[in-house]
């Protein structure tokens, strides 16, 4: 799909959503081509490209670099970006000119931010200035510590409610999709059902309009710890790794680059320049 408003025709059809990460313009390409229906540019970059161990270090200008590469890659795909820690809580004004510059400057359709309470107000106000936005709630990643890890929300009677009801928000306030990661099956089922803006899940089971994953994850890239809920797609670490070491053992026995990749002069000219004999080093 192309715009967020899809959104809701996607969820009116059944159709399930298939949203992927991708973070730079292999990927997004690789995805388009596979018909993923909408491209998230994480901030869990900060985790699988950049290898830092939260989301937090991640900001603006990771986001707007990594954003700008995807676009390249997925001309034709809706691709949302997320806004890093920090930069949607220094006030209405400062949030304001943080997205419209990430708008501007990555080529985002949409933003996504995390949480509600005060994140409610941000999704009205960048909604009114014309910015789709995404609301992501359940395990918040940029919250981990404050929550005590990445951990399943919403296990408890006043938990499970307190989502609910924080949806409910994120909906009235204007959001366009809601992800919801790391939830029990039966609240992303049944919040799935009270809202009419599609949700898509992460950890959240078979219930939600959609789901997302981490493109690295799916495909066995990288050397991560890879949570329950994903299911790996591919192993393209093995074949990668492989590669590599193929590459490094020609490279040492001399048996790359042969004789295909390489150049050569013409003899009339090596017989002007050297008198056909390339001098030794001197
Ligand atoms: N590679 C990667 N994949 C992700 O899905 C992802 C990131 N990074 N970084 C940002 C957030 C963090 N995420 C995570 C990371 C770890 C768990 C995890 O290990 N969860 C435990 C659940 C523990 C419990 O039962 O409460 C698990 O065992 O899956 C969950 C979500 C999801 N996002
Ligand atoms: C896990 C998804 C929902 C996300 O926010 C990310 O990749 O950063
Ligand atoms: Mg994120």
């Amino acid at each position: 799909m192309k715009s967020t408003t899809e959104f809701q025709q996607f969820k009116r059809e059944q159709r399930k959503i298939v949203m992927v990460t991708a973070y730079d313009y292999p990927g997004a390409r690789y995805a388009e081509a596979a018909g993923a229906d909408t491209i998230l540019v994480g901030d869990s970059l900060g985790m699988v490209v950049l290898g830092y161990d939260s989301t937090v270090p991640v900001t603006v200008d990771d986001m707007v670099h990594h954003a700008k590469a995807a676009r390249r890659g997925a001309p034709a795909t809706c691709i949302v970006v997320d806004m890093p820690f920090g930069s949607y809580h220094a006030g209405l004004e400062s949030t304001t000119r943080c997205a419209v510059d990430m708008m501007q400057r990555s080529g985002a359709d949409a933003l996504k931010v995390e949480g509600a309470g005060e994140v409610i107000d941000v999704i009205r106000r960048l909604t009114h200035v014309g910015i789709p936005v995404v609301a992501h709630l359940g395990l918040t990643p940029q919250s981990a510590a404050v929550l005590g890890g990445y951990k399943v929300q919403g296990r408890d009677t006043a938990a499970a409610q307190q989502i609910m009801n924080d949806a409910l928000a994120c909906e009235a306030a204007g959001a366009c999709a809601l992800v919801l990661e790391c939830v029990p099956q039966q609240l992303a089922t049944r919040i799935s059902a009270q809202l009419a803006i599609p949700t898509i899940g992460i950890g959240a089971g078979p219930g939600t309009d959609g789901q997302v994953l981490v493109f690295h994850d799916l495909l066995g890239y990288g050397s991560h710890r890879v949570p329950k809920f994903v299911q790996q797609f591919a192993d393209i670490g093995t074949p990668l790794q492989a590669g590599l070491a193929a590459y490094a053992d020609a490279v040492r026995s001399g048996a790359f680059p042969a004789e295909a990749h390489t150049y050569n002069i013409d003899d009339s000219v090596l017989e002007r320049i050297y008198g056909g004999i390339v001098p030794a080093a001197s």
